[in-house]
């Protein structure tokens, strides 16, 4: 059968046709060989990444049987929940339940006897409510590290709670529910209750740590992590070997193309820039009011700035990284995917900015937080205010930011003031040869066996910004999983953590402790720490 294409009709001359036919046949072929050009280059590129990884990666750690013991779970996560009724919540820097921070500082001793009385072990209180913990090696001469968490928590709405968020209510012996329960008493718990069982183990840490509980955070870390980087500096620590603080949880269901839970690791976060906008109006009676009053200027405005996100930044940062490490463990269309963002960014693009937290990973984010005007309800309001908190992508600048900002509002009656800033943080090293990167993989992996470890930018903010003068190791991670529908806990009602992932986390730490021992006995070689296990 021949098939007849519109040039082949009569009534072009024969010699027209065949040239057309020709051109049209070229192009066919030229396009068919571009297809499979492009597919070899995209198949090849996805391959060339993932046998990088591998052999950069080695192999998954053994299982290893020295962990903490699960009989006692249960009884750890009473110990959690108690502390998860002690209401040590920040407002604002300088405005804290201080009385309940004492509370919970007393608690701790008492609910880790082992700890509190060891002679290897020195507490401190810092700043009146923060706690330092110097927990001495056996070795000396080894660059000590600092584990991080906090004790402040964030207010509550308790309507909203199924459970009093300060009961401490263990629901069928299997969520312990409380504000804190994953930010982050979790943290603070799960290091305590890994140091308190090795130390009845009789094990001595060769190397000195630091146990860094700063207790402001939330809103700032000012008070507390601030002043216990200052002590640290005053005692003549220079040099910390690695920080480890809270960050991402182990995930699934988050990363189309695997199954397998993901273990995103900070290893940047994004910057922040908290703007305070006003409008000052001319107050009056509001039975004749002028056209547009300072809150509805205000509101135009920030109507204006939510319309009109910053623009994605998907591929300008360190982002694209973490998808090139999760590429060797999906499905060949995603393994494609994901070392080609050069290609397939734009759809990626599309898909991360779907949904509130992947849409975190790509831009700088705009969140209006607090709007206060108008005095009475016939009085023309004399002045309006709100509060705009930003994450920066940190292909961004807060400087950009702010000119971004000012471009949109594009109105010289709104004012912009800058009330905190912070630019992003530099990316720590997360390569083959950052032994530290790597001991902390491998702890990840030895207790969530089936986790895919990745570095990541961290899109919250931490304590971390106080010890970024003491290394270039900081990494931020919370090990517990969170899956997708329990996001909206973090800050939010029905803040939980289960007793098994509980028990995880408490594992992890425990790892850490002994992996990090291991890093001064390998003597710090440069080989992929993974392999050495
Ligand atoms: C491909 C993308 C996958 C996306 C998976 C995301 C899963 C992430 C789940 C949770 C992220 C929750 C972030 C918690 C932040 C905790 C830290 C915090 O609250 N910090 C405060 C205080 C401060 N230091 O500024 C903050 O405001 O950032
Ligand atoms: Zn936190
Ligand atoms: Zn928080």
């Amino acid at each position: 059968m021949t098939v007849m294409f519109p040039w082949m009709r009569r009534g072009i001359p024969r010699r027209c046709r065949c040239l057309l036919h020709s051109a049209v046949q070229l192009l066919c072929c030229a396009f068919a060989v571009f297809i499979f050009a492009l597919l070899f280059i995209l198949f090849f590129r996805a391959i060339l990444i993932q046998h990088r990884l591998d052999v950069e990666l080695g192999a998954r750690p053994e299982e290893t049987k020295d962990l903490v013991d699960e009989a006692r779970s249960m009884e750890r996560a009473e110990r959690l929940a108690g502390a998860l009724k002690i209401p040590t919540i920040s407002y604002k820097t300088d405005q804290q339940e201080t009385q309940a921070f004492h509370t919970l500082h007393d608690y701790l001793q008492k609910s880790f006897p082992i700890i509190h009385s060891h002679p290897a072990v020195k507490r401190e209180i810092v700043n009146e409510l923060s706690l330092l913990y110097t927990v001495h090696g056996t070795k000396s001469g080894n660059i000590p590290y600092l584990l991080a968490s906090h004790l402040d928590v964030v207010p509550v709405n308790e309507k909203g709670w199924a459970h009093p968020p300060f009961g401490g209510f263990i629901a069928n012996n299997t969520y312990i529910y409380g504000r804190g329960a994953i930010d982050d008493k979790g943290g603070v718990l799960g290091i305590l209750e890994a140091l308190e069982y090795l130390l009845e183990q009789g094990y001595r840490p060769h190397r000195t740590f630091f146990i860094a509980f700063g207790h402001d955070e939330e809103v700032s870390g000012k008070r507390g992590a601030q002043e216990i980087a200052k002590l640290l500096q005053q005692r003549g620590i220079k040099e910390l070997d690695f920080v480890l603080d809270e960050g991402f949880p182990v995930s699934d269901e988050l990363i189309p193309g695997t199954s397998r839970p993901v273990a995103m690791v900070g290893v940047s976060e994004k910057g922040t820039a908290t703007v305070e906008l006003s409008v000052t109006g001319t107050p009056g009676h509001s039975s004749f009011p002028p056209a547009e009053s300072a809150i509805g200027i205000l509101a135009a405005a920030l109507a204006r700035l939510e319309h009109n996100p910053l623009p994605s930044m998907f591929g300008y940062g360190p982002e694209k990284n973490m998808f090139e490490y999760i590429a060797p463990h999906v499905s060949s269309f995603y393994k494609t995917v994901y070392s080609n963002l050069w290609f397939f960014g734009k759809m990626m693009e599309y898909k991360m900015e779907s949904q509130p937290i992947t849409n975190a990973f790509v831009r700088t984010t705009t969140a209006i937080t607090l709007f206060h005007g108008g005095v009475k309800e016939n009085i023309v309001p004399p002045s309006a205010t709100a509060v705009v908190n930003f994450r920066i992508h940190p292909a961004q600048t807060v400087n950009e930011v702010v000119d971004y900002t000012r471009n949109i509002i594009a109105d010289p009656r709104v004012q912009l003031k800058i009330k905190r800033s912070r630019e992003s943080h530099p990316v720590s090293p997360h390569g083959p040869h950052s032994v530290q990167y790597q001991m902390v993989s491998t702890s990840i992996r030895q207790i969530f066996r089936q986790a895919i470890v990745v570095p990541a930018v961290f899109i919250a903010n931490t304590d971390t910004r106080w010890y970024l003068n003491f290394t270039t190791n900081l990494y931020r991670f919370l090990p517990t999983m969170v899956k997708l529908s329990d996001v909206p806990r973090y800050h939010g009602n029905n803040e939980r953590i289960s007793v098994e992932h509980f028990h995880q986390a408490v594992n992890f730490y425990y790892r850490v402790m002994k992996n990090a021992d291991l890093l001064i006995l390998n003597g710090h070689t440069t080989r992929p720490f993974a392999a050495e296990l």
